[in-house]
């Protein structure tokens, strides 16, 4: 299956100038077909690097892709066709199929430079279901599937995210994916501050959430936010430094506070704001403080180097330019997603092409709704209950929650 793409590489990679200067090309090693993919495995010519690659994985992405004359008929397309019910139609089906297939293109690198050529198209359509709370544990959330396994990000092992992407491809979904997990997941230790600068009105479900601390849908209420997030931050660093301890979890504290803000670029060029995020980020991680950085405009004035450098997991949906697609990634590629919603890079180790899961607003309240308490908080509550650590919380909430367990 696969038919054999080794030569269409050779004379792309010749075509693309990656050739080395004595005139060496990829040579191949091996070919291996397996169920849904085909790997190309080829020697990288000397002076080459994997990023010259890299760079130009769109031009094997279209390449590989275009259209021939005959299509890409194998042996279990033939095999598939019943002869007793219309085999006419089933061969239309067939080619069909073909014209509309699209082969994804992976590229990894272990001293062999290794092009993954999927037949099997990845799903548009991941639903988040109460089954996946299962597959995640501590601070990890689903990030995505890819065609091989659920890829969760850990916020225990990268405290910071980037979530970048043009309008439309799923940002939004993705954040709710992580207040709704945490939530669920660790309900007497997880704390928002919740920044919504599109208007308040994506996080509105969840401002009634025991664990939001605060929801700001406008720059002045964002900085009031971030002011007390960092004025928590600071008591626990204290905490910490009066008590010896390196950082929440050889202290012990369970409890983890997450500033998630949703259109960060819009507060990109507010000064006060700005500071607050990069002091939280930069000084944020031993006192358990995570950020979740989400923006439709990923340049470099909207990321600042500061807050590029604490991070160091993106997810990254579909992107206008290579440019923009560089602000995120360090790399094109972005802007060869597919036009799916849901579909992302996630890159913390490696980078990942994956479906991100779709959650419901149905499944969102059902999720949340144990968890909701309208009574009337003041933001300093919690201040004053803070270096107590988890006991003084978990008492109030052990009144106050149904459970969700
Ligand atoms: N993981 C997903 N799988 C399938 N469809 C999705 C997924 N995520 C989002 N969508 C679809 O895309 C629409 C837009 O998603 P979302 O509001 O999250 O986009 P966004 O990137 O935040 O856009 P904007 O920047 O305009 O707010 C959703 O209403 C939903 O229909």
């Amino acid at each position: 299956m696969g038919g054999n793409d080794t030569q269409k590489f050779v004379r792309i990679a010749d075509n693309a100038g990656l050739v080395s200067k004595d005139g060496s090309k990829i040579r191949i090693h091996r070919r291996t077909v397996k169920e849904n993919y085909v790997e190309y495995v080829f020697q990288l010519p000397q002076g080459l690097s994997v990023n010259d690659f890299q760079l130009k994985l769109d031009h094997f992405q279209d390449g590989i892709n275009a259209k021939t004359k005959l299509p890409d008929i194998n042996l279990s397309d033939v095999k598939s066709i019943n002869l007793k019910t219309n085999p006419i139609l089933q061969i239309r089906e067939i080619l069909q199929k073909k014209k509309e297939q699209i082969k994804d293109i992976e590229l990894s690198f272990d001293g062999m430079l290794k092009f993954k050529v999927w037949t099997a198209p990845l799903t548009n359509n991941f639903l988040y279901e109460k089954e996946l709370f299962k597959k995640v544990s501590g601070w990890e959330v689903p990030v995505g599937i890819t065609r091989e396994k659920l890829i969760k990000h850990n916020f225990e092992t990268e405290y910071n995210l980037i979530v970048a992407g043009s309008p439309g491809y799923g940002k939004t979904v993705f954040l709710k994916n992580i207040i709704t997990t945490l939530t669920a997941r660790q309900i007497k230790n997880v704390n928002f501050f919740l920044i919504d600068l599109k208007g308040g009105l994506a996080f509105n479900r969840f401002k009634w959430l025991e664990q939001v601390r605060g929801l700001a849908k406008d720059k002045k209420e964002a900085l009031k936010i971030l002011k007390q997030a960092q004025s928590m931050m600071n008591e626990r660093i204290n905490f910490l430094l009066q008590r010896g301890y390196e950082d929440v979890a050889e202290a012990g504290f369970p409890e983890r506070y997450f500033v998630v803000i949703d259109e960060a670029a819009d507060i990109a060029n507010d000064k006060d704001c700005q500071e607050l995020i990069e002091d939280i980020c930069r000084r944020g991680r031993g006192a358990g403080f995570r950020t979740v950085y989400c923006t439709q405009y990923p340049s470099n004035q909207a990321i600042s180097s500061q807050v590029r450098q604490t991070v160091n997991a993106q997810v990254c949906f579909r992107l206008r330019t290579a440019a923009a697609s560089r602000a995120v990634l360090d790399a094109d590629g972005a802007e060869i997603l597919p036009r799916i919603p849901g579909r992302a890079i996630y890159w913390a180790d490696e980078r990942s092409v994956v479906q991100t899961p779709y959650i419901t607003n149905k499944f969102i309240d059902k999720t949340i709704k144990p968890n909701i308490t309208y009574r009337a908080r003041k933001d300093d509550d919690y201040v004053s209950n803070f270096n107590k650590g988890a006991k003084a919380r978990k008492y109030t909430l052990e009144l106050e929650e149904i459970g969700l367990s």
